[in-house]
C-alpha cells in the first residue's frame, strides 16, 4: 500500500514539472491519502517549527477540522476588487493543477483557505500587518479529520527545473515529522493575566452619538465594536487556547490564522455561506442576551429574548438583507417566518436559518461579497453605517466581523464571520466585541453585551472577569 502510494505521488509530481515545463510556469500538484488518526491540534503544533507564520486552524460545527500548514500557493490583495481578484486567480491555479486522490472526500486536496478584512477602506495600522484585505493559501500540508478519520493532502507548487524524485524524498521526510505523536499542554485557567478595555468612555459616547442619529433618521442601525487587551506574562501557547475554545465553544466554528507573527483566534457561532453544488446555507444571527444560571433561569432568559422587541427589530434588519440578497442570486429560496433561539456557552442569540438554490453557476465568493458586511456587523443602510464605523470606531477591525473561510476546486467550500476572537502576538492579546445599535438601545445594556461576548476568548486565553 504504502509503495503504491508513494509511486502515485512520484507520477504526480513528474506529471507536474512536464505541464510545468509545457506552460514555463508553476503548477500546483495535490496528492492526498487516508492516514491513521492524528489529533488536528497535536498535527497544529508539529507545524510549528517548520511552518510558524502560516498555519490555518478551522473547525466547523458539523465535525470536520482542517489544519493546514505551509502555503504551496499565495494570494494576498489589498483594495475593493478583493473577491474578484482572489476568484481569479484560484481559476487560474486549478486550471493548471495535477490533483490525485485516493479517497474521494470534500475537504481534501487543493483547498484553498483564507479570510477578508471587513472594510477594505479602513485606514490600515500595525496591528493588522500581516493580515491584507484577501489572503489565501492552499496549504502544504492539509489535514482533514472527519469524525474518527483522517486525511492528508501533500500540496506542492513544482517548477520546470525541480526534480521529482528529490521533492518526494523531501516530503516522505516532513511527513514522518508532521505526524509524530505529541501532546498538548491543558489549558490554562487563573492565569496572572492583565486585562484592559480599552476607551470604554468613548465608545459609550460613540453609542449615544449613534443612537441620536438614528433617531434623526439618518440611519436603521450600526454595529459599534470595541477592544480589550489581555497581557500575559509569557507566550500565550496557541495549541492550548484552540484546545480551550474547542472544549467550551463546542457549537461554534474555531478557527486560528497564523500570520507572521500574529495569530487571529476566535469561536464564531455565525456561519456565513456554505456551498455544496448549487445549495447554499446561511444564517440571520443578531439580538443577544446572557445564558442563566440554571436551565430555569436560561429558558426565561430566551423567551425574553424572543418576545423582546428592541431585539427582534435588530434581528429583522438581518432577516430582511439577507433575504433580499439571497433571492436576488439564488432560484428559490427557504426561511422560517419567525426567529429561534441560538446557545452558545456565554451568550444566547436570535437566530433564522435561510437555505437557497440555484441552477445557474454561481460562485461562492460572488455571494461572499454579496453578502458582507450583513447588517449584523455592518448595519442599515449598509454603506451610511460603513461610514459612521469608519469615521468612529477607534481601531482598525481587520479581520474582526469579516469572511473567513475555504474553498475548494468544485467551488465549493465555507465562510463564516469572524467574531468572539482576537489577535494574539506572543503575550499580547486584542479582543473584538460588537453589538448592534438601534434606535430602542440602552448604551449601558450594549456596553454588558459586548462584555459578554468578550468572554469567550477570554476564557480560552486562561482570564476571566473580576
Ligand atoms: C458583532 C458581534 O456579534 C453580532 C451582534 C449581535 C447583537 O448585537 O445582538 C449578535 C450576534 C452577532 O451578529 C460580536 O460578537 O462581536
Ligand atoms: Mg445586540
Amino acid at each position: 500500500m504504502a509503495i503504491i502510494e508513494q509511486h502515485q505521488l512520484l507520477e504526480n509530481l513528474k506529471e507536474g514539472i512536464k505541464k510545468a515545463q509545457f506552460l514555463s510556469e508553476s503548477v500546483l500538484v495535490s496528492y492526498s491519502k487516508q492516514i491513521e488518526f492524528i489529533d488536528p491540534l497535536v498535527f497544529y503544533r508539529n507545524g510549528e517549527i517548520l511552518y510558524k507564520g502560516s498555519r490555518i486552524y478551522w473547525s466547523d460545527v458539523e465535525d470536520v477540522t482542517m489544519v493546514g500548514l505551509g502555503s504551496a500557493v499565495v494570494q494576498a490583495y489589498n483594495g475593493e476588487e478583493r473577491f474578484e481578484k482572489i476568484e481569479e486567480y484560484w481559476r487560474k491555479v486549478i486550471t493548471g493543477a495535477v490533483i490525485h486522490r485516493e479517497v474521494d472526500v470534500k475537504g481534501t486536496g487543493p483547498v484553498c483557505m483564507g479570510g477578508f478584512s471587513f472594510d477594505p477602506v479602513q485606514m490600515k495600522t500595525r496591528l493588522w500587518k500581516d493580515f491584507p484585505d484577501a489572503n489565501f493559501t492552499v496549504p502544504n500540508w492539509l489535514l482533514t479529520v472527519k469524525g474518527n478519520q483522517c486525511f492528508l493532502s501533500i500540496n506542492a507548487s513544482v517548477n520546470e527545473h525541480m526534480d521529482p524524485c528529490t521533492i518526494e524524498s523531501q516530503l516522505i521526510d516532513l511527513e514522518m515529522q508532521l505526524l509524530k505523536n505529541n501532546t498538548i499542554p491543558t489549558p490554562s485557567q487563573g492565569e496572572s493575566l492583565m486585562v484592559e478595555e480599552n476607551q470604554i468612555n468613548e465608545w459609550l459616547a460613540m453609542v449615544h452619538k449613534s443612537i441620536d442619529a438614528i433617531n434623526k433618521g439618518e440611519m436603521e442601525k450600526v454595529v459599534l465594536s470595541r477592544t480589550t487587551t489581555v497581557t500575559a506574562n509569557k507566550t500565550f501557547d496557541q495549541s492550548s487556547v484552540l484546545l480551550a475554545l474547542q472544549e467550551r465553544q463546542s457549537d461554534c466554528y474555531t478557527f486560528a490564522f497564523e500570520k507572521g507573527t500574529s495569530t487571529f483566534v476566535g469561536s464564531t457561532p455565525e456561519r456565513l455561506i456554505k456551498k455544496a453544488g448549487g445549495k447554499f446555507n446561511t444564517m440571520c444571527l443578531a439580538g443577544t442576551i446572557s445564558r442563566g444560571q440554571t436551565a430555569e433561569e436560561d429558558q426565561k432568559l430566551g423567551e425574553t429574548l424572543l418576545s423582546d422587541p428592541k431585539n427582534r427589530d435588530e434581528h429583522q434588519m438581518v432577516v430582511t438583507m439577507i433575504s433580499d440578497a439571497m433571492g436576488k442570486v439564488c432560484d428559490k429560496i427557504v426561511k422560517s417566518d419567525s426567529p429561534q433561539i441560538y446557545k452558545s456557552k456565554d451568550v444566547q442569540h436570535l437566530y433564522t436559518p435561510i437555505k437557497g438554490e440555484t441552477k445557474r453557476e454561481l460562485s461562492l465568493l460572488s455571494v461572499v461579497k454579496a453578502l458582507h458586511p450583513t447588517p449584523a456587523m455592518g448595519g442599515v443602510p449598509t454603506e451610511k453605517a460603513i461610514e459612521a464605523i469608519r469615521e468612529r470606531e477607534t481601531y482598525e477591525r481587520g479581520w474582526y466581523s469579516a469572511p473567513i473561510g475555504w474553498f475548494d476546486e468544485d467551488g465549493d467550500g465555507e465562510f463564516v464571520v469572524a467574531i468572539r476572537s482576537g489577535l494574539i502576538t506572543k503575550e499580547n492579546a486584542v479582543l473584538f466585541s460588537g453589538c448592534g445599535i438601534v434606535a430602542d438601545s440602552d448604551p449601558q445594556s450594549e456596553y454588558l453585551e459586548t462584555k459578554i461576548k468578550f468572554t469567550p476568548m477570554l476564557t480560552a486565553l486562561g482570564g476571566g472577569w473580576e
